[in-house]
């Protein structure tokens, strides 16, 4: 079978340079094309040299379309309003569309999901095996445990990140969230300040830290009376995300339009 020719966007950001080294290091994937922002001073560089790997003959483009019409595939982490516009795109060629983009809106998860309906689409806030794990263990315990445990979500970034809570908190808010049988939305605490009286029953609170060069680090806390339980998760290196978001690429190729999530592309069950 021929390579699965992949076109990464946002090729010359943190994640996009990641992608492009894990699309070189895995078999049956190829980088087909690169794409950036309009004006982006990466136009017209080779993303291989760019990323570390040498010239790959792949230079970085503004314009998607006439990329993914030759392509298998996209591979997403930029921001929210380009997932958006790169669904659409996605969805008209008919080709597989992988985003890690964090962030989005209400609207914006409405209109992927309406792309969805033409293209497979693979979306999660966090691509690694170690995280998905994580969320189905956060759902069990909070299952198991009763709302006398205070569940408390803490998540620490790098100083450029520019979306909170993190994709990865707010998935694990909803893994625990989905264990109590209730819904995130009632019951999330997004931060606290001032006098914000006692704790309410049966939240499930967030607070973010971000500084310095951090990858991403999650802990769930169940807090109770003379005891803690803490379940976490520590990204050393983004190659994590990478892998999966390319694993997810193969895994969806061919596969029937819907939105699907890492669970799926994992074969774990989110309990
Ligand atoms: N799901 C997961 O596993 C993970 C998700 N993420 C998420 O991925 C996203 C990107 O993170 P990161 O790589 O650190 O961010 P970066 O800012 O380093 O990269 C984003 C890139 O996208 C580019 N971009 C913005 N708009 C467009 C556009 N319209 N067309 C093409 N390119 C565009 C940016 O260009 P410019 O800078 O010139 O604007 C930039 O190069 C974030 O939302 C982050 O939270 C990150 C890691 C893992
Ligand atoms: O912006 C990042 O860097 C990351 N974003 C994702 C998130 O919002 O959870 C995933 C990972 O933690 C890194």
């Amino acid at each position: 079978m021929s390579d699965m020719n992949l076109v990464v966007v946002g090729a010359a950001g943190r994640m996009g340079l990641a992608l492009v080294r894990a699309i070189h290091q895995t078999e049956g994937a190829r980088v087909a094309a690169a794409i950036e922002r309009a004006g982006s001073d990466a136009i017209g560089r080779d993303v291989g040299e760019l990323a570390g790997i040498g010239e790959i003959g792949v230079a970085i483009g503004d314009d998607p379309l006439p990329a993914f019409a030759k392509a298998d595939g996209v591979l997403d982490f930029t921001v929210p309003k380009a997932s958006v516009e790169f669904a659409g795109y996605a969805a008209q060629a008919r080709i597989a569309h992988v985003i890690g983009t964090t962030g989005c809106s209400p609207e914006d998860d409405a209109a992927i999901e309406a792309a969805a309906r033409h293209a497979a689409i693979v979306k999660s806030g966090n691509m690694s095996l170690g995280v998905n794990l994580l969320s189905a263990l956060v759902a069990q315990a909070a299952k198991a445990l009763d709302a006398g445990f205070d569940i408390e979500v803490l998540e620490m970034h790098h100083r450029h990140k520019v979306d909170a809570p993190s994709g990865t908190a707010l998935m694990l808010g909803e893994a625990a969230a989905r264990g109590r049988a209730i819904d995130l939305r009632d019951n999330a605490v997004r931060s606290r300040d001032g006098h914000t009286g006692p704790r309410p029953e049966g939240s499930i609170g967030f607070a973010t830290l971000r500084g310095g060069s951090v990858v991403g680090e999650h802990q769930v806390i169940f807090a109770g009376e003379g005891e803690r339980i803490v379940l976490g998760h520590l990204a050393e290196d983004r190659t994590i995300f990478a892998r999966g978001a390319v694993k997810a690429a193969l895994w969806a190729h061919g596969r029937k339009p819907g939105l699907y999530s890492m669970f799926d592309v994992l074969g774990i069950s989110a309990a």
